[in-house]
């Protein structure tokens, strides 16, 4: 299995937006050791085709394996397979953990929402690799969530499971560090990159304010 990096990038499908350009140019900032790969995860809006969802996986796939990223691909079992993804992310409505598990063997790396510690001793028994945690903040980004859970709400989750807890929801680089000190293992953003002006330089801030963090600080160094 590919390792989990600490920075988690999702593309952004809505109406006007550009997923792969963001992902070229989110590519071209370098890795830092502390955080592992960067993890790109394909989510495409409900009302994608499964052929719109293969051709933008696809695309990211490649450009992943070029740069030392792990692609990992949002709900799609199907679509992960047929690109060769490293693995899939799976949330309440999405096949079962065990289901994905079985389908993409132990190699495969999967991601499983988890709302609270049970969800989290749940998707553990399933076969998770790591937990999507949130909303850690609010977020315009999707609608539908429960009310934001904020540090405290990740600490409960990241104390109750020893699988890696990747904050996600209105994260941003200041933001960050403090969700690592909470317990998250990293960080899932959407928009703190793809609507920036510079989705290279807001990247880069990330992968900055996350690597400060275990530069001997001690936070969110598990
Ligand atoms: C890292 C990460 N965490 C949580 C989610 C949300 O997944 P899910 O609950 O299945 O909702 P959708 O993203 O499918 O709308 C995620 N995608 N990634
Ligand atoms: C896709 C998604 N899932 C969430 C959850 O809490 O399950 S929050 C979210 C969107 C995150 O976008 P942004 O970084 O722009 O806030
Ligand atoms: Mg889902």
């Amino acid at each position: 299995m590919p390792p989990v990096g600490r920075l988690h990038l999702i593309t952004d499908t809505r109406p006007g937006r550009d997923p792969l350009a963001v992902l070229r140019a989110a590519l071209t900032v370098p890795a830092l050791a502390p955080l592992g790969p960067l993890m790109v995860q394909v989510r495409v809006e409900d009302d994608w085709t499964d052929r719109q969802a293969y051709e933008l996986a696809q695309a990211a796939v490649q450009l992943c394996a070029a740069s030392g990223a792990v692609c990992l691909v949002n709900d799609r079992v199907d679509v992960a397979l047929a690109v060769g993804a490293a693995g899939v992310h799976l949330g309440a409505d999405d096949l079962p953990v065990e289901v994905a598990r079985r389908l993409l063997g132990p190699g495969a790396v999967i991601g499983a929402t988890a709302r609270g510690p049970d969800g989290a001793l749940a998707a553990l028994e399933a076969g998770a690799s790591y937990l999507g945690v949130g909303p850690a903040y609010p977020t315009t980004t999707k609608d539908g969530l429960p009310d934001s859970i904020g540090p405290s709400g990740v600490a409960a989750v990241a104390a109750a499971t020893r699988l890696p807890v990747v904050a996600i929801g209105g994260v941003t680089a200041d933001r960050a560090p403090g969700l690592l000190a909470a317990g998250a293992y990293g960080v899932a953003v959407v928009g703190a990159v793809s609507a920036a002006a510079d989705p290279a330089q807001a990247l880069a801030r990330l992968v900055s304010c996350l690597s400060s963090a275990f530069d001997g600080s001690g936070a969110g160094a598990r």
